[in-house]
């Protein structure tokens, strides 16, 4: 069973994520994680703390020389920030005079709509919400993409290949039918401003950031997460909670900001017809059934196909928005405006990122549970002898008496 789990505040020392249950020989390195962390600061409308955030990494655990060793891999990402929140983070006490002379203590009574503010403050007895907004914000999503490294190094091992892109900002989508991108198509999407896969789109969307920057404005959007080389079988239709879209699903709605979440075609399959909204199965060139589309995103019954696996998810605007939305003090009663300090006007690249990191880890544990293994050539052993068990269909007749009427004929003397 893989299990995983982050801890850390926004202005704490550091994050931390520790994920357990993965097979050794996965090839894991620090600068593999700075990597994967160096493309979810980048983003056009990310706020002033991407510029200067280091995510300084330290692996602490589970990896030797490159390699991981089958024991729980531990990640930790340095805050950058740390030392000007030492004394107002600090996990010891600290003297209440020098506390009460910071102005970055000064306590937050003006809860922000749109945060775990004010249900926070209420549900765990805070009477400010320093304490809820250092844990519910998406600086955790770091550590995320740092485990997210480990589960994606580990497919790759098994020819399962990811990416991510933008589809849309506010209003702005990348238009019905466009072309898909493909894993090797992740250095041109970091190129881009948005990580958007069509150019004139992308530039409607950097005009759309621009506008909403400039009216005080924050922006949400949609993001999409292809797996390519997945096998038939991850998942289950047996149970709810062994689905894979329903994984999948839970996995993407528990990032910050998520309020939507589609696999394949999602919500535009529900206005279609049944003829239009399936994707019909044909016998392939090679004798295996293929299907003639997928609108389906790859998961029928809970299972995986073997078809490129699509989801989407859609993101809700930055709730800390500058042009301040209406709240009440809870230290006086007054009607107010939620405080407001530096924030993002748009983070939807990045969330493409983070929904990337946790379609890995949801679908490496769904390739352990189907085929196990205690090193990384165990589990490729298992699932080579899955897919090589899988049996083309028989001919039908209709087909191999076409196939003869195709074959040249032999010559009539030998
Ligand atoms: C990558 C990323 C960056 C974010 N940056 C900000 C931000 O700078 N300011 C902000 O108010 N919310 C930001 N958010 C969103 C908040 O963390 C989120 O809206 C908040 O936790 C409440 O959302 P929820 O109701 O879905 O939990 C970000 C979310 C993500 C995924
Ligand atoms: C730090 C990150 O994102 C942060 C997410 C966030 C929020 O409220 O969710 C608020 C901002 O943080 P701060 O209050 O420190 O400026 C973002 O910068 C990050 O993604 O690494």
């Amino acid at each position: 069973m893989v299990r995983w789990l982050t801890a850390g505040e926004s202005h704490g020392p550091a994050l931390v994520g520790i994920i357990e249950g993965m097979p050794a020989g996965i090839p894991l390195t620090t600068s593999m994680v700075q990597d994967a962390l160096a493309r979810r600061r980048l983003g056009y409308g990310r706020g002033a703390r991407m510029k200067f955030e280091q995510d300084q990494v330290t692996l602490v655990g589970g990896v030797r020389h490159g390699s991981t060793l089958g024991s729980p891999v531990a990640i930790e990402i340095a805050n950058t920030e740390w030392p000007k929140w030492e004394k107002v983070m600090s996990a010891d006490p600290v003297d209440a005079d020098e506390l009460n002379g910071l102005a970055r203590n000064a306590a937050l009574t003006r809860p922000r709509p749109g945060h775990a503010d004010l249900a926070g403050m209420q549900k765990y007895g805070f009477d400010e919400a320093r304490p809820l907004l250092e844990r519910a914000s998406a600086r955790e999503t770091a550590a995320r993409v740092a485990l997210g490294t480990v589960a994606s190094s580990f497919l790759s091992e098994l020819g399962i290949r990811t990416v991510s892109h933008t589809t849309a900002v506010g209003t702005v989508s990348v238009p019905e039918g466009a072309e898909l991108p493909a894993p090797d198509d992740v250095t041109a999407l970091d190129a881009d401003p948005l990580r958007c896969f069509d150019q004139s789109t992308s530039d409607a969307m950097v005009a759309e950031v621009d506008a909403a920057h400039k009216e005080g404005e924050t922006l949400g959007g949609v993001v999409e997460v292809l797996a390519y080389g997945v096998p038939v079988g991850l998942g289950s239709h047996v149970h709810w909670d062994r689905r894979l879209d329903s994984l999948l699903s839970g996995a993407l709605m528990g990032i910050q900001a998520i309020k939507g979440v589609e696999v394949g075609d999602g919500f535009i399959t529900a206005a279609r017809r049944g003829t239009a909204a399936h994707d019909e199965i044909v016998r392939g060139p090679d004798g295996y059934p293929i299907r003639t589309s997928n609108r389906a995103g790859g998961i029928e019954g809970g299972m995986s196909t073997g078809g490129v696996v699509r989801v989407r998810a859609g993101m809700k605007p930055i709730a800390t928005v500058p042009k301040a939305l209406r709240t009440v003090d809870t230290a006086t009663g007054q009607d107010t405006k939620a405080h407001h300090q530096r924030s993002d006007v748009c983070a939807v690249p990045a969330a493409g990122v983070v929904a990337e990191a946790m379609v890995c880890l949801v679908l490496a544990q769904a390739v352990l549970q189907k085929f196990g293994g205690d090193s990384v050539a165990e589990t490729k052993r298992n699932l080579d002898s899955f897919v090589a068990s899988l049996e083309p269909l028989p001919l039908s007749e209709a087909d191999a008496a076409a196939e003869l009427a195709e074959a040249p004929m032999g010559d009539p003397l030998q």
